[in-house]
């Protein structure tokens, strides 16, 4: 039977895991979340670990609620809402898409139209509440839909509204990527200090306990990252050594080009799934 306050996630992987997660923490009740997911493994163990209700069929969950969470690849996004428009006619439903890429209007064009579409970015902290989400409401969205959307997302960290949905790619290869920059960085470091003779657990320990640090200073020092980078950076000292390094070798301008190759791609999903 639908209720208004349900939510049916449309597909079930990575992402939507690590939402489901984050409302689940939250309080919100796991008989109020649907999940349709072709995969059995995945639909059991979301089952098996936050009680939601799962199965195959995505017209059976999102017909269970109010509010869609298209959690599917952007490759599979054009089919998935053309199969669920005749529900969303006769529904009206919230929908909020996670797809990296798609836009509002390509949406709102495969639903059949005229339906309230609120395009957003997560990142997969939000499996520790630790998440950012950019979010972008279509003109159909109204005060109750913004609302909702956003207490939605917040379950899984911070929220930022967007109102050019044109910058939507930019949020996608800042924070919706962003994660993995860091984890990439974090490779890096530990291989580095295995190469300088550290032992590999030891290597481990000292770099994730430094981003973290490292993190919670710049989200609770009130500092901007200069200023912070310039009180660990002693004269002729070891940072010094390092940070020359980086900037010798291009750091900044090869992060520039990678956010500006990860915005581009998001433009391409868009037109290679339309
Ligand atoms: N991972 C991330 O960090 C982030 C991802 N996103 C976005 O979230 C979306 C999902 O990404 P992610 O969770 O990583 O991907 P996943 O592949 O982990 O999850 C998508 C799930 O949807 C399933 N699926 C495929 N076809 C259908 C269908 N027709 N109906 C219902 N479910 C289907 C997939 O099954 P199968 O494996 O069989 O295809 C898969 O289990 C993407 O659009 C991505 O752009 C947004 C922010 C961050
Ligand atoms: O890599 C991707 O396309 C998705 C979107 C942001 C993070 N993962």
């Amino acid at each position: 039977m639908s209720s208004q306050s349900s939510v049916a996630f449309i597909g079930g992987g990575n992402m939507a895991r690590s939402l489901i997660g984050g409302l689940i923490s939250r309080g919100t009740a796991p008989g109020d979340i649907h999940v349709s997911e072709p995969v059995d493994v995945l639909r059991d163990a979301l089952a098996a670990d936050f009680g939601v209700q799962v199965g195959a069929d995505n017209a059976t969950a999102a017909a269970a609620a109010g509010l869609w969470v298209l959690a599917v690849k952007p490759q599979v996004m054009r089919a998935v809402c053309e199969a669920l428009a005749p529900l969303a006619q006769t529904n009206r439903p919230l929908v909020v898409s996670i797809a990296a890429g798609i836009t509002a209007a390509q949406l709102q064009r495969w639903l059949g139209g005229g339906v309230a579409v609120v395009r957003t970015m997560p990142n997969t902290p939000a499996l520790l509440g630790a998440g950012v989400t950019g979010l972008f409401a279509s003109d159909e969205v109204d005060a109750a839909g913004r609302e909702r959307a956003a207490v939605l997302l917040s379950s899984a960290g911070r929220t930022v509204w967007i109102d050019d949905e044109a910058k939507m790619d930019a949020v996608t290869a800042t924070s919706g990527s962003g994660p993995a920059y860091i984890f990439l960085l974090a490779e890096a470091m530990e291989d580095a200090a295995i190469a300088e003779g550290l032992p590999a657990d030891a290597a481990r320990a000292l770099v994730l306990q430094t981003i973290l640090g490292a993190a919670r200073m710049l989200t609770e020092s009130g500092e901007p990252p200069a200023e912070l980078r310039r009180r660990v950076t002693s004269p002729g000292g070891t940072t010094q050594a390092a940070v020359e390094t980086f900037e010798a070798g291009g750091f900044r301008a090869l992060v520039a080009q990678a956010i500006a190759n990860a915005t581009e791609r998001g433009r391409q999903l868009s037109a290679a799934n339309d």
